[in-house]
């Protein structure tokens, strides 16, 4: 049964809401994380978002040249020559991003240089980059894709919601992906990511799916690394 807001394809329940369904508990993990409820019920220890804040830099950093590999996988592959605009625009989005990293750690006396990645983001930087490899399949890199944006702005939103107690400090953080256009480029890639998957073959939808649970146990690793709650 498709809940609120999902997608039914023609042939049956899309395939991208069947995996929220099915992997409901680890989704909530990664999404309501206690340290995004931290922020969100503004109690969060500012040591473990100036780590968040440092880490995040150097992941953002990793996470550019695998969305150029997705850019370069969709000009080649892809059947809708729209999907480029659409990577393309987060990628332009991505160049932006750097700079407010920069100009937010400068607030908080962060030099963000010679940062050592934390054992879970030098994970997430392998697996991102193990999704780059020509032998990895456009469809399974765009749910990736997907996942990893939509993580990030269903978490941040929560903390912009009525009732939140974000610390006015915070807000800009959350803004930047809780925010309604950011909403609209997740839901983009997610059409993308279905249209992919609805013509795909059993066993790319088999790859695609291990992509999303492997992204999903990336980002609880981030935020326990960010909270202080995982050892390195
Ligand atoms: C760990 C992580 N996941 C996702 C995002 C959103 N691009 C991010 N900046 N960092």
């Amino acid at each position: 049964m498709a809940g609120e807001g999902t997608v039914e394809a023609a042939g049956g329940p899309a395939v991208i809401a069947g995996w929220m369904d099915k992997h409901r508990e680890m989704y909530r993990r990664a999404t309501k994380h206690p340290f995004v409820l931290s922020i969100r019920g503004g109690t969060v220890d500012l040591s473990s978002f100036k780590r968040w804040l440092e880490q995040d830099y150097v992941f953002v950093r990793g996470f550019v040249p695998f969305v150029a590999s997705v850019l370069l996988k969709a000009s080649r592959e892809s059947d809708d020559e729209t999907d480029m605009e659409t990577i393309l625009g987060g990628m332009a989005s991505l160049y932006e991003e750097l700079s407010w990293f920069r100009t937010e750690a400068f607030k908080w006396g962060l030099p963000l240089v010679d940062i050592i990645p934390r054992r879970a983001n030098q994970d997430y930087c392998g697996f991102l980059r193990s999704l780059e490899e020509p032998e990895v399949d456009y469809t399974t890199t765009m749910v990736a894709l997907w996942a990893i944006e939509t993580v990030y702005q269903e978490s941040f939103s929560l903390c912009l919601e009525d009732g939140s107690k974000t610390p006015p400090e915070l807000m800009e953080t959350c803004q930047r992906w809780g925010n309604a256009g950011f909403r609209g480029y997740c839901d983009s890639l997610r059409r993308i990511a279905e249209r992919r998957l609805e013509m795909a073959q059993a066993g790319i939808q088999k790859n695609a799916e291990a992509a999303f649970e492997r992204v999903l146990e990336l980002e609880v690793s981030f935020w326990d690394m960010s909270s202080g709650s995982s050892p390195l």
